[in-house]
Formats: C-alpha cells, structure tokens, sequence
C-alpha cells in the first residue's frame, strides 16, 4: 500500500481531518526545503505538497507566482529538488506530493523522471495542467513505480466526469473550490458546500478542498463537507514571513485545545 493510502486510511479510521499545506521548493535556497518540510511534519502536516517552481504557472497567483521567481532566482532545478527530497525522506515520515506543471518533466524525461522521483521516496504527483485524456503519456509508469497521481476537479467540472475521476486513483481528489487561481481569498460561492457534498457522495477516495483557504474558521466549515483541506498561498507566506508561530497555531486547527487563527 501506497504512503498516501495508509496515512489516508488511518485518518479515516480515527475520523480526523487532513491537513495538507503546500511550499514552494527552493523559495528562501533550496538549502532550507529539507528543514522547513521536517517543520511542517512537526506541525501536524497529514501530507505535504512541493511545488516545482516554473516560468510559466498558469494556475498560480500572486503569492505563489513570487515565491517561485524567488525560486527560480536561487537556482531552483528540479533536479536539484529531487535530491533534496530525497534528504527528506531519510528524516520525515509524512506522505510528499510533487507538484508540477508538465513542461519541467517533459525536460527532465518522464521516464527518468518518474525513477528519480520514485527513488527519492515520493508518494504521489499533482501536474494540474495534465487533461485526464492526455494522462497515458506518465499515469501508467506512476502507476508501476506506486506513485500515485493525485487528480484535480473543479467547480465546473460535471458530476459524471468526476465519478470517472475519483475512480481512476487511490490516493485523493483535489478539489478546487474556487473558479480562478492559487491565492487567499475571503468568500467562496455560495454552492460550494452543496458542491462538496455532491463531489463526497460520489468519490470512493478522500476528498480535499483546496484553493483559497487561509484561516481556521474557513477550514473548519469547509471539512464539514469534505475530508481535508490543501492551504498554499497562506503557508508561503507564512514561511516567507518567517512566522512559524503563526503557522503553528492554523496547523493545528484539528487540535482540541486550538484556538482558531
Ligand atoms: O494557494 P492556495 O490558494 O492555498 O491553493 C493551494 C495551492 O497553492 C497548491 O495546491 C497549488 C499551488 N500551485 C498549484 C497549481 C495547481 C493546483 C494546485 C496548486
């Protein structure tokens, strides 16, 4: 079984929520990324999601464009974050998910791609400008390296199509909850909660909101309807700010004793 399923399994079974907070590789040097992900473990992090930082990030915001122009700007390669990743895993236990857009690992080599990956210890990969009916080109060699390819759906994605999308996969379903790219943000459509309920009902594996979520309160009405939540942008910053006070305290939201931040 694959690191992502067990992890994800366990939290069912203890009826707990995920929280999966996403960094920027190489933002700040990429000499710190294996310090900052044993911090998140520290904090509770249930999985964590490293970005690949890339010149052109379609999905990206404000926060998280400028995090990997700083990235870029240290020298980042995703080779050299492979390595690093690799480092991780001799000291973190937590599930790791590399997320990259597609052209990097066209540049890599998939094949090579998914060995070193596989050989450095990660457990699942989210290319979000990757169509489900272009996946063949790399799902099947993730699938032979038990690398789980961890999907998107959106808010304009139909049910149907979902069903087919969750049934693809066995680690969990991204979804996103906003029409628009990575960033906080304050509100949310008024039928995402329905759009969760909806997404949960036909999903047979995890699902995680993710995209715009920044402080306690909203993760803790958002995993009323689903079973996790990814939060970048807010982490980022967090990082970038050096506030790991901060950064503590909304980790740890799930926490009895949290007081919500
Ligand atoms: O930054 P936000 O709004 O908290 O959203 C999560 C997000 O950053 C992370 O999962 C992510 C960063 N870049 C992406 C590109 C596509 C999908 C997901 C992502």
């Amino acid at each position: 079984m694959n690191r992502i399923e067990n992890t994800f399994s366990k939290l069912t079974k203890e009826n707990r929520k995920a929280f999966v907070p996403y960094i920027m590789a190489g933002d700040g040097g990429l000499e710190c990324l294996v310090d900052r992900l044993a911090t998140l473990e520290k904090f509770g992090a249930t999985a964590i999601e490293v970005g690949v930082p890339f010149s052109d990030p379609v999905a990206d915001g404000p926060t998280i464009q400028a995090a990997g122009i700083r990235a870029l700007a240290t020298g980042t390669t995703l080779r050299g974050i492979i390595k690093q990743l690799a480092k991780a895993r001799e000291l973190i236990s937590v599930p790791i998910v590399l997320m990259t857009y597609l052209n990097p690992i066209y540049a890599y080599g998939i094949e090579e791609f998914v060995e070193d990956i596989k050989e450095a210890g990660v457990d699942g990969c989210i290319i979000p400008d990757l169509p489900i009916e272009e996946e063949d080109i790399i799902a099947l060699r993730l699938k032979q390296a038990e690398v789980e390819l961890i999907r998107l759906v959106t808010l304009t994605t139909p049910l149907e199509r979902i069903k087919m999308i969750s049934n693809k996969g066995k680690g969990f379903l991204y979804t996103v909850t906003v029409k628009g790219i990575t960033g906080t943000r304050n509100e949310y459509d008024s039928d995402l909660n329905q759009f969760l309920k909806n997404v949960k009902e036909v999903s047979p594996i995890p699902v995680l909101a993710g995209f715009g979520i920044s402080n306690g309160n909203q993760i803790v009405e958002l995993t009323k309807f689903c079973d996790g939540v990814i939060v970048g942008s807010k982490i980022v910053d967090l990082f970038e700010k050096n506030n790991l006070e901060e950064m503590e305290k909304l980790m740890s939201v799930f926490k009895k004793e949290s007081k919500l931040v």
